[in-house]
């Protein structure tokens, strides 16, 4: 019999406060286990064993998304309804990377202009790439609009690839001083990447960089320019010629934009075929999404143990560490589509949530990782969960670095799990022959915990394609998450109020202008920052 969700929240919180609930060596002890908490969905393994999810917590977790209709929700999605309430708007990013035909909203084939649009991306890349006069692009763009484009040139882009990409995001100046004097404004293609045409910083950058291209180039430059928006209208404000912008539509969310034509920027970088490589390995993620079996599907199964972890154990935070350099943005593109879309606090009803919501998501490349935070991963007060992204072949031919990175991976888990005792460590000093009184001293400091958590996640290689299927994985995980807590994940409202005020501050900062009605703190920092600038 079904269960209802307050019935299965119980459940679940009962388990978690069995004595036992976070420990996971003795579910260790069961040899099969790994097995059965190991999935595959795509080309992508993930072992989600080294967790305190038992079967019974599995069961009880499993109740909870059927109680939730989590399955009935993604069906919604892909049905085309607008899921996102406070928006009105659907939400289609699979349609993106979807067959023709595939998905519908409000009576209209979504998938006919997404493919006219590839059409025109692809046709505009065999154009540039044929003409050879443009060795680099730069994309100006800002959070979904740079996030997702700057992590997959990261990890795609390879020597003898069509065109260098850089990415310049930050209004801060020094991003552009930084970059500006290593591009050439006779070959550097400029893409304006912003679903709303109408963000302050991606704004102001797409000034400065047409300035400098006038600079150079005279009134010709604004041929150079391609924009990448839903607003037709602010783009052919901002000049630039109707071939040269790329549409995507408002169902499509910034965080979730990198497969629409804010993904130009990889496909002129790293070559047409890497950027539908990117699609088809979504598209296959999808697929699995969209067809397994609750007890089988990774996204949900991945959700879940979030679930586990953050409302069962109160765990409020998570660590991303793909061991694989090419990787490196990965954790900043996770941070964006995790934390904006799951850093609610109430309902899609409107009510206060009455559990905690997204964790706090941070990370880095490992090996990188180990000689920065993992410290208090391993010995810190409140154990942080890990997701260890591993790549099995390498495309480098550095065959024993990347076996000391793998054996990283694997030991950061392993030790994560198993932790250390005070038999242990006292043996090994003992065997260096420390004193009896120095040993004791060091004791406590040298002891690990263990019984902390993560999932290990295995790649064949990182292609194109997989890591389309690794970036919609954690997309659709996001989805589960938002279902289960019953919270819009796909509306932004928090990023608000800073841009507004922001906007209110900027006059106060011009020389000699008055201060505003500001709290004490900002109204000093105010001031002196007046006093420090000379104005
Ligand atoms: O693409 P746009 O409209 O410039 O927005 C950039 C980013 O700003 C936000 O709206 C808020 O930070 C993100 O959701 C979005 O990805």
């Amino acid at each position: 019999m079904a269960v209802s969700t307050e019935a299965a929240w119980a459940r679940v919180a009962e388990l978690a406060r069995a004595p036992a609930a976070a420990a996971i060596r003795p579910l260790m002890a069961d040899p099969a286990r790994a097995a059965r908490f190991t999935h595959r969905a795509g080309d992508i393994l993930a072992d989600l064993s080294k967790t305190s999810v038992s079967d019974t917590v599995r069961e009880a977790l499993l109740d909870l998304s059927r109680a939730r209709g989590v399955l009935a929700a993604r069906d919604a999605m892909a049905a085309g309804e607008a899921i996102n309430a406070t928006e009105g708007r659907a939400v289609l990013h699979m349609a993106l990377r979807g067959p023709r035909g595939a998905f519908r909203t409000e009576g209209e084939d979504a998938s006919a202009g997404v493919h006219d649009t590839l059409d025109a991306m692809r046709a505009f890349c065999a154009r540039i790439h044929a003409e050879g006069r443009f060795t680099d692009v730069l994309s100006v763009g800002i959070g979904g609009s740079d996030l997702g484009p700057q992590m997959a040139v990261r990890a795609l882009w390879r020597h003898g690839m069509p065109m260098r990409a850089h990415f310049l995001s930050n209004v801060d100046g020094h991003a552009w001083e930084a970059l500006r004097h290593g591009l050439d404004p006779a070959r550097t293609l400029v893409l304006v990447a912003s679903k709303t045409f109408t963000t302050a910083e991606t704004m102001a950058n797409a000034h400065l960089v047409r300035d400098w291209l006038r600079g150079a180039l005279g009134e010709a430059a604004d041929a150079q320019m391609v924009a990448l928006s839903t607003n037709l209208d602010a783009t052919r404000a901002f000049g630039v010629p109707g071939s040269q912008v790329f549409g995507f539509r408002d169902w499509v969310g910034g965080r979730f934009s990198l497969w629409s034509a804010i993904g130009l920027s990889v496909a002129l970088a790293c070559g047409w075929e890497v950027f539908a490589g990117l699609l088809a390995g979504a598209r296959r993620m999808d697929e699995h999404f969209l067809s397994a079996t609750e007890a089988e599907n990774l996204p949900l199964l991945m959700a879940l143990t979030e679930v586990w972890h953050v409302n069962g154990l109160g765990l409020p935070s998570r660590a991303v560490l793909p061991y694989d350099e090419r990787l490196a943005r990965f954790p900043a593109h996770l941070q964006q589509v995790e934390m904006e879309s799951l850093g609610k606090r109430v309902t899609l009803e409107g009510a206060p949530v009455s559990r905690a919501t997204g964790p706090v998501v941070f990370g880095e490349p490992g090996t990188n990782a180990q000689h920065s935070f993992m410290q208090l991963l391993h010995q810190g007060t409140t154990p942080v969960p890990a997701d260890i992204v591993l790549v099995a072949t390498p495309d480098h031919g550095f065959d024993e670095n990347h076996r000391q990175l793998l054996a990283n991976g694997l030991a950061q888990a392993e030790a994560l799990l198993r932790g250390r005792g005070a038999e242990e460590v006292r043996a090994e000093m003992e065997a260096k022959g420390m004193a009896a009184g120095a040993i004791e001293a060091l004791l406590p400091h040298r002891l690990f915990p263990g019984d902390r958590p993560s999932a290990t996640l295995v790649l064949p290689r990182l292609d194109a394609n997989t890591l389309g299927q690794l970036v919609a994985l954690y997309e659709h995980k996001v989805f589960c998450l938002g279902a289960l807590w019953d919270v819009n994940a796909f509306d932004q409202w928090g990023v608000e109020l800073g841009k507004q005020l922001a906007g209110a501050l900027l006059p106060e900062l011009s020389p000699g202008a008055a201060a505003g009605e500001h709290d004490p703190s900002t109204a000093a920092l105010i001031a002196e920052l007046h006093r420090q600038r000379g104005g």
